[in-house]
């Protein structure tokens, strides 16, 4: 069934309403990182809802508890939003799950704008924290009921929303609420559309039936009761930074290769099959140096390109709390350094053996240095990877809804990136779980001067649209 020419028409129309709508949403800094944001994230979860119920939409803020801090002390998480839209028993239900929390953002990390105020620039980008990740989806769902609504057009399927505030910090509380659920909210859902990741370049749009995990480390290095003059005890005492700098390099290569024995021994085995899939995907090398602005690919060899995105680990380090790090030359030893590292993690690694194998290696490797420094690793939070059966009607009706909007037949990706709740919504639930992105590759998710293209905003909204009315008649 496609979908009612009303319907992309009252998006075309309807286009700087709902930029203006995006507008709003990403005036709100719901950064759930950062604890002095916490009302933020919480005041964009009411304005979800002020937006839903008047198009009919049943909502109920989820209280999922509190959050505990690393001084002890505890914060409210924010609450899940749960959508109820129909609920007749001849149509299937569509499980929507978005988030509406966003990354950290500083117009000094080097942003040409505000991050906080939608910035549309001459070629229709987007420019804010959040347009791709994932307020813009967020909302276009909201486009789309209320382009339904003010059409008076039946939507051919029940919907139900599960929008959450604390994806981008390890999804506290989620699961717990889904397991609660399972049985109560969650009962009549028959598959989960998520809107959260990306094409892997700027011209084909993809399914994505895999996302990575993530085990997220903290590395505490101190010594000293407090910060020293380096004229005074340099050369005299143990130094955090030093012991921590020595550790860090010892996690990963320059060329992407993890140094942690027993890692590689998890990930499941390639094949031959599986490696031509990465050929043929409509990926170039070019794409990658586009998107990173710089060329600085690890390979010639696009399959190993792919493969260390989509099915392969990867350890990143993050930062260092409690380095100097400001302008001027201080002369300071920190006292205490905390360095951040992540594993993306892909089939079959879980954060449960992967822990242990980092903390032994890590302890040990510090045991090398014969340090009088005490060294803490702890996992911050963690999810695992989860990949889903493309063979499904709900992969089906997804790419009908492809051909007919950007009359291409999209690629089918694994996502490089984490997304925790995917694997709970298929092991809790039993639903099949399909990814249908809407940026770009070169969107910079995380990144400064994130954006998200008008085209794909637009074209986007009618393809979430359609997808609604071809998974009607999808089997
Ligand atoms: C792919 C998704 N849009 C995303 O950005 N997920 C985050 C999740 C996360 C986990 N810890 C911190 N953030 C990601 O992949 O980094
Ligand atoms: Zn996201
Ligand atoms: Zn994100």
């Amino acid at each position: 069934m496609p979908a009612p020419t009303e319907f992309i028409k009252y998006v075309d129309a309807h286009k700087d309403a709902f930029i203006a709508r995006l507008g709003e949403a990403v005036a709100i800094p719901s950064v759930s990182g950062d604890p002095s944001h916490r009302q933020d994230v919480i005041n964009m979860a009411g304005f979800i809802k002020r937006l839903l119920e008047p198009l009919g939409v049943k909502v109920e803020l989820k209280d999922i508890g509190m959050e505990k801090q690393t001084d002890g002390s505890e914060l409210p998480l924010p609450p899940v939003v749960f959508g109820v839209l129909g609920d007749n028993p001849n149509k299937k239900t569509i499980l929507l799950y978005a988030h509406y929390d966003v990354q950290p953002a500083l117009v000094t990390d080097g942003w040409n704008t505000d991050p906080f105020t939608l910035s549309p620039d001459n070629e229709g980008r987007l420019f804010g924290r959040g347009s791709t990740d994932d307020k813009g989806p967020l909302i276009a769902w909201i486009n789309i009921i209320e382009a339904h609504v003010k059409l008076g057009l039946e939507l051919p399927v029940n919907l139900r929303f599960c929008f959450e505030g604390m994806e981008e910090s390890g999804s506290e509380g989620l699961d717990d609420l889904i397991i609660r659920e399972k049985n109560g909210f969650f009962e009549s859902c028959d598959c989960v559309c998520i809107c959260d990741n990306y094409w892997m370049n700027d011209r084909t749009p993809c399914l994505t039936y895999g996302v990575r995990g993530m085990s997220y480390y903290r590395l505490v290095v101190s010594g000293p009761a407090r910060d020293l003059h380096s004229g005074l005890f340099g050369n005299t005492v143990h130094e955090p930074m030093t012991d921590l700098i020595l550790l860090m390099s010892k996690l990963v290569t320059p060329n992407g290769e993890i140094l942690i024995p027993g890692l590689d021994k998890l990930v499941a085995p390639l094949t031959d099959t599986e490696r031509k899939r990465y050929e043929t995907l409509d990926f170039a090398l070019t794409d990658i140096e586009d998107q990173v602005g710089a060329k600085i690919v690890l390979s010639d060899d696009k399959a190993r390109v792919l493969m260390g995105r989509m099915r392969n680990p990867s350890l990143s380090l993050h930062g260092i709390e409690g380095a100097f790090y400001g302008p001027g030359a201080k002369t300071v030893i920190p006292a205490k350094v905390q360095g951040k590292f992540s594993i993306r993690l892909v089939p079959n690694m879980t954060p449960e053996n992967v822990d242990p194998l980092v903390v032994k290696y890590l302890h040990d490797e510090f045991a090398k240095l014969k340090s009088k420094n005490t060294l803490k690793v702890e996992n911050i939070h963690g999810g695992k990877p989860w990949m889903a059966d493309p063979d499904h009607w709900n992969y089906r009706a997804a790419i009908k809804a492809t051909e007919k909007v950007y009359k291409k037949k999209p690629d089918l990706t694994r996502e490089g990136g984490s997304i925790p709740v995917t694997l709970t919504f298929a092991d809790v639930l039993g639903l099949n779980v399909l990814l249908l992105p809407m940026g770009r590759g070169d969107d910079g998710a995380h990144s400064t001067n994130e954006k998200l293209d008008t085209y794909n905003y637009i074209e986007g909204t009618k393809l979430l649209g359609t997808y609604l009315h071809e998974i009607a008649v999808t089997n």
